[in-house]
């Protein structure tokens, strides 16, 4: 017996996992865990499995996890079986691993020994941890840098996968930037996130290289009520004024892409657009803590709008300070992101705090890997950026990796694949 296994000779991956189904409550470890359907109010248990299978994709709505690891890939086939393949494999797999088992049929351990492993092995002994895989599609995926349709989708591609346009301060580095697919792994342990990322690399391999890859320690958002909003590295509360799970017609509004808007395969499905935003952290941590209030618009400790008491009071942008004028400066940062000044836009924020060392000249790489979902980019998150080209906040932060990437419905059940829908 391998020591992933126990006396019934199921890991203890596989026994968290195969309680996986929508709804249930079952005690593990002498806890009561309540696992609610995906897209539902229900926080996730940190030990849990979140269902991989549903009308839209994991990792969305879902309950934001603590951690981390998105990655971009290139194709290096140019064979559309290949890659019809490659998302069978990867769906299965995700299937897998997202329910706490290993990826392939033996696994890590159960295989043949002059045969490469199923699954590298570095979450055998660990549960599901709240996994969650979300694919997109890049706009190169339908029509590459050199105009070549290669996988026979240019009439497939969503007019809302548009190539987003320079905004003010862009100092964007095309090796972070981009990509033909996206696969963002969130758990609440890192070595679940990162060992999901790997086997899917690892399962393409001949097929797809990693063109860019992203760790986030600590979520930024909030997309349910029953979270507490966390802390970006500025040390603000971040998620406060997100679109929130329990906001059912608001997401129906802004996340979800409807029925007969766009190409029907991308019905049920978002838009996702990633940002990597260093800060320039050793700058704001010398500005005094009053400034740094007046350029978010809220109070550092709480999270209330200035002027509020609260941190979900509603945002007063007629209110006048002690000194007369407005109490939410007009170049606040939320002020400026607000829906009232950007024609009604709003999006699911689902970023993560990172930071990759330091640059070399002494100075932390830190910032916010922003992450958010829409229902089109060209009234989500592209007037809200274009908004923020007189934010003062932009004194502080670079944004230097972009990513754009149209992520397909939910795979139905087992049989089924991601993007399914674009070969039919
Ligand atoms: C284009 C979209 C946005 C970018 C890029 C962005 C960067 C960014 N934001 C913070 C910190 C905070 N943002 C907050 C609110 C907020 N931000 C956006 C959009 C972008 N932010 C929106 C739509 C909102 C909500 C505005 C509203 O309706 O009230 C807040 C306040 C708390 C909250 O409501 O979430 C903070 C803090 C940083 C540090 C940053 C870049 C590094
Ligand atoms: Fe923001």
């Amino acid at each position: 017996m391998s020591s992933s296994t126990d006396q019934s000779g199921l890991s203890r991956r596989a026994m968290l996992g195969v309680v996986g189904g929508a709804g249930v409550a079952v005690g593990v470890a002498g806890a009561s865990i309540a696992y609610g359907p995906q897209g539902t109010a229900h926080a996730a248990d940190v030990d849990g499995p979140i269902e991989f299978y549903g009308e839209h994709q994991a990792g969305i709505v879902t309950p934001a996890q603590d951690r981390l690891h998105f990655a971009a890939f290139d194709l290096i086939t140019e064979s559309r079986d290949d890659l019809v393949a490659l998302l069978r494999a990867w769906s299965e797999a995700a299937a897998q691993m997202t329910a706490g088992r290993p990826a392939g049929a033996t696994g890590a351990v159960d295989g043949h020994p002059a045969a490469p492993p199923d699954d590298t092995g570095e979450a055998l002994d660990l549960p599901p941890g709240g996994l969650t895989l979300t694919i997109g599609f890049g706009p190169s995926l339908f029509v590459d840098a050199e105009g070549r349709d290669r996988f026979g989708l240019a009439d497939r591609k969503p007019e809302a996968l548009a190539e987003l346009p320079h905004f003010v301060g862009d100092a964007l580095r095309p090796e972070i930037s981009d990509g033909d697919l996206c696969v963002q792994a969130c758990a609440y342990d890192p070595q679940v996130a990162v060992h999901a990322i790997r086997n899917l690399a690892r399962i393409g391999f001949g097929k797809v290289s990693v063109r860019w890859s992203q760790l986030g320690f600590g979520r930024t958002s909030a997309t349910s009520r029953e979270q507490t909003t966390p802390r970006n590295m500025m040390g603000f509360k971040d998620g406060t004024n997100n679109l929130k799970a329990e906001d059912t017609a608001l997401l129906g509004e802004h996340v979800w892409v409807p029925e007969g808007e766009g190409p029907a395969w991308m019905a049920g499905g978002s838009y996702v657009v990633t940002r990597r935003i260093r800060m320039t952290i050793e700058t704001w941590d010398r500005t005094p803590l009053g400034e740094q209030e007046t350029i978010i618009g809220r109070t550092k400790g709480s999270g209330a709008p200035l002027g509020g008491v609260k941190e979900f009071d509603e945002l007063d942008f007629g209110k006048a300070g002690a000194d007369g004028t407005p109490a939410i400066p007009m170049q606040a940062h939320v002020r400026l992101a607000h829906h009232s000044t950007t024609n009604g836009a709003r999006m699911l924020r689902r970023g993560y705090n990172f930071t990759d060392g330091s640059d070399g000249l002494g100075r932390l790489d830190a910032g916010l890997f922003f992450i958010a979902y829409q229902r089109d980019p060209r009234t989500g998150f592209v007037p809200v950026q274009l908004n923020l080209a007189s934010d003062v906040l932009n004194e502080y932060i670079r944004h230097v990796g972009s990513g754009l990437f149209a992520c397909p419905p939910g795979v139905k059940g087992p049989g089924g694949f991601w993007g399914e829908g674009l070969f039919g």
